[in-house]
């Protein structure tokens, strides 16, 4: 800026930069050293934002130890400090397409007519490592540190069992600085944290923590027993050997035995660029590592070179991120909400949070022991992730802001809606639930709610809220529905008095009205002159239509704990109707394909109760539909009836569906597991075990002719075309 005015700069950007850069270095500190941020990454990056829009404006505040120009502080710690031969950078962020842009174009500005290409990679979610290999042995390893200067590591790194000791080849470099990142894998994540609450230490707040408070441990033996994985994705100093491109570079790393990343693609334009970023975008879980963006780097070793770095990060690469999928929230409250088996689990409510596009209030915790098992508490600060389209969780307390003021959370021991002591079905089970199945009314809110619902009966007009004012009236005091079996009976008149809350679908509280903040109250079917509503109307004359349902549906309907829609289409295919499933034996419904032994259980039991027998008699009575069409007086011969079929392989003539429905036209059971009382094996091409098993039981098998015969000729002639078995 030879020659032109600069700005002074105000007193208060000057006090409003230093207190930022404080902030910004204590976070570094937190992060970077004790592996316990308490802000999250999309917060600490605003603040960075924030310091280098005011040293936009003011040039003259970007000096050089401005948190802006460095990677980060140089930090006194446990660990022996080392040197790095080659510097560790960080790298320059695109948060939108006009930042990716700029970069793309001072990059083809710089390099003019000279060809390039661009190499697409992941970032990986986790912390920065540089591995020294000397004539192929690993001989050191460092934090990033201050990008010069990073901690040794080396015996915790030893331990990682991705990381070879020694390269593989003949070809193997006089010397290699290899950079890549250590992470922590999301599924193993809750298993440590119950280990640590369990140990009484400190949980971590997410697997990046979690990776590098493992790593970062004076003793080797506890990063010993932390599931860490590394991927390599870049290359420092190097003597021994030459490359031409990056992408190559990889080759040479991944044929000496280093874990490359899988996914990086070379593209020639941003358009390609902008393809890699879209798809890691929708498929962002579908990678073995949590991704926080993705990386594009010049591909052209020579012409990296040429573009040179700052002192902060490198001007050819950029770093793409993604929306943030973590936030730091407040856990206001543990609460337990009772589902449609009864099943009582707590959640967490938290204030609310706008994260991955939507806003967040309530988050699943699963059961007590989960709750207990992440160490959170009522009260904390917690970091809230919403992946894709997956429930929003609560990964862990930010334990470093407990002011000791919150409190754990004790699961009650009473049922929250109905007051009925709550209790495990059976021993060893976790989940506890309310055993009051009839008249709870949250279970009977959820079990029409669900039954009027997409998957089964399909009743328009009949929601949550309506499904909340039939099972918990103001008024009147009792409701005209007892149980679901009433459904089909309810008249209009019985529906215009009644008074309830509006329920919350999320939380099955009462909403409350924004201005007033009070309950919301109202007379869901009627309007202001006590007449009906259309949609009440509508809703009625519905609940008549559903009376057609398809048999499946009606069994999905009914709650049954482990039946959904596939057990149910099974069940349906199989006895065609309800009084056939009622009828059957457990061994009979176990045997069917889709169900299996717990499904054919607990329909036992739900047969059992009086009160379930009850609906289906009402159902029948209303003329709701509980038989297959087709199933009854008026069906064709069943020439194969009582005779069970096994299919396996590949036919030629029959899809595996069209074998099996051909035979149950015919009245036979098809099932999927070979046994003793099983009539015949039908196999196709590459038949597996189940040819086996039936040989080693003698059950005659059929082969597609034997099939053909067996179809048209019955189970007599089908023995005769059976193959012989072999001895
Ligand atoms: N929450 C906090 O308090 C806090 C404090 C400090 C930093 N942070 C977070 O840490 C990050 C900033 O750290 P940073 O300076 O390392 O910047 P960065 O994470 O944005 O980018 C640089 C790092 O990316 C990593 N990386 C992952 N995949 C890579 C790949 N394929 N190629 C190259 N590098 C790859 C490298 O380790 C490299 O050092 C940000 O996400 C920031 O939010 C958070
Ligand atoms: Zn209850």
């Amino acid at each position: 800026m030879a020659g032109e005015q600069q700005a002074a700069v105000p007193a208060e950007a000057r006090e409003r930069h230093a207190q930022l850069a404080e902030q910004i270095e204590e976070h570094r500190f937190r992060y970077y050293v004790k592996d316990q941020p308490v802000i999250s990454d999309a917060e600490f990056d605003k603040l960075l934002r924030t310091l280098e829009a005011l040293e936009e404006e003011y040039a003259e505040l970007r000096t050089p130890d401005s948190p802006t120009q460095k990677v980060a502080g140089a930090y006194e710690t446990d660990f022996t400090a080392v040197q790095h031969r080659e510097r560790m950078l960080s790298l320059d962020n695109a948060f939108d397409d006009e930042e990716l842009t700029a970069w793309g174009e001072r990059v083809a500005s710089e390099l003019g007519a000279v060809p390039y290409h661009l190499l697409c990679e992941l970032k990986v979610d986790g912390l920065a490592v540089n591995l020294t290999y000397e004539k192929g042995r690993l001989t050191r390893a460092a934090t990033r540190g201050d990008g010069r200067t990073g901690e040794d590591i080396t015996p915790n790194v030893r331990t990682i069992a991705d990381v070879p000791e020694r390269l593989k080849g003949d070809r193997v470099p006089d010397l290699v600085e290899i950079r890549g990142e250590v992470y922590f894998p999301m599924e193993k994540f809750q298993e440590l944290n119950a280990r640590l609450v369990a140990a009484q230490d400190k949980p971590f707040a997410n697997p990046r923590n979690a990776a590098a408070g493992s790593l970062r441990q004076k003793d080797p033996k506890v990063t010993a027993g932390r599931p860490l994985h590394m991927v390599v994705h870049g290359i420092g100093a190097r003597e021994g050997f030459d490359i031409d491109r990056l992408s190559q570079a990889y080759e040479l790393l991944r044929e000496w035995g280093l874990p490359v990343a899988r996914h990086n693609r070379v593209v020639k334009d941003l358009a390609g660029v902008r393809e890699f970023i879209a798809y890691f975008g929708e498929n962002r879980h579908s990678v073995e590592h949590e991704i926080d963006g993705v990386v594009v780097k010049l591909d052209e070793i020579r012409l990296q070179g040429r573009l040179g770095s700052t002192s902060r990060a490198p001007r050819w690469a950029i770093a793409w991120k993604y929306a943030p999928e973590e936030v730091n929230t407040k856990l206001v409250d543990i609460r337990v909400g009772v589902g449609r088996t009864g099943r009582v689990t707590p959640y967490a409510q938290v204030e609310p949070v706008t994260v991955a596009g939507s806003e967040v209030e309530f988050a699943t915790l699963h059961n007590q022991e989960v709750v207990k098992a992440k160490g959170v508490r009522i009260g904390d600060t917690v970091v809230l992730r919403k992946a894709g389209d997956v429930i929003p969780e609560i990964l862990g307390p930010v334990a470093d802001l407990r002011d000791g003021g919150e409190r754990e959370f004790v699961m009650p021991s009473r049922c929250p809606e109905c007051g009925t002591p709550l209790k495990a079905m059976k021993e060893g089970d976790i989940d506890l639930r309310c055993p009051n199945g009839r008249s709870c009314p949250a279970q009977l809110r959820e079990r029409l709610f669900y039954l009027a619902g997409r998957k089964c009966l399909d009743i328009e007009n009949f929601g949550y809220v309506a499904a909340a004012a039939l099972t918990r009236p103001l008024e009147p005091a009792e409701s005209p529905l007892r149980d679901e079996g009433d459904l089909f009976d309810l008249k209009v008149e019985q529906l215009l008095p009644i008074k309830s809350y509006v329920l919350d679908q999320d939380s099955g509280l009462p909403k409350r009205d924004p201005k007033t903040g009070e309950e919301k109250m109202v007379t869901f079917f009627a309007n202001q002159e006590g007449e009906p509503k259309k949609n009440t109307l509508a809703m009625l004359k519905n609940i008549e239509a559903a009376k057609e349902r398809p048999l499946a549906r009606v069994i999905t309907g009914l709650s049954i704990r482990h039946v959904g829609p596939v057990a149910a289409e099974a069940l349906a295919r199989e006895f065609r109707s309800l009084e056939r499933i009622e009828q059957a034996t457990q061994e009979e419904l176990a045997a069917v394909e889709g169900v299996g032994p717990t499904i054919a259980a607990s329909l036992k039991q739900w047969f059992e109760e009086d009160w379930h027998r009850e609906i289906l008699r009402k159902w029948r009575a209303a003329g709701v539909r509980m038989e297959e069409e087709g199933a009854g007086a008026d069906q064709g011969p069943r020439p194969l009836e009582g005779l069970t079929v096994v299919v396996t392989g590949t036919l030629q003539n029959h899809t595996r569906d069209g074998a099996k429905e051909a035979l149950q036209s015919l009245g036979a059971k098809v099932t999927g597991s070979v046994s003793k009382k099983t009539g015949f094996v039908v196999v196709g091409d590459s038949p597996g075990s189940k040819y086996d098993k039936a040989m080693q039981l003698k059950v005659p098998v059929l082969n597609e002719e034997g099939f053909a015969v067996l179809l048209a000729q019955g189970p007599e002639a089908a023995r005769e075309a059976a193959v012989p078995v072999e001895e």
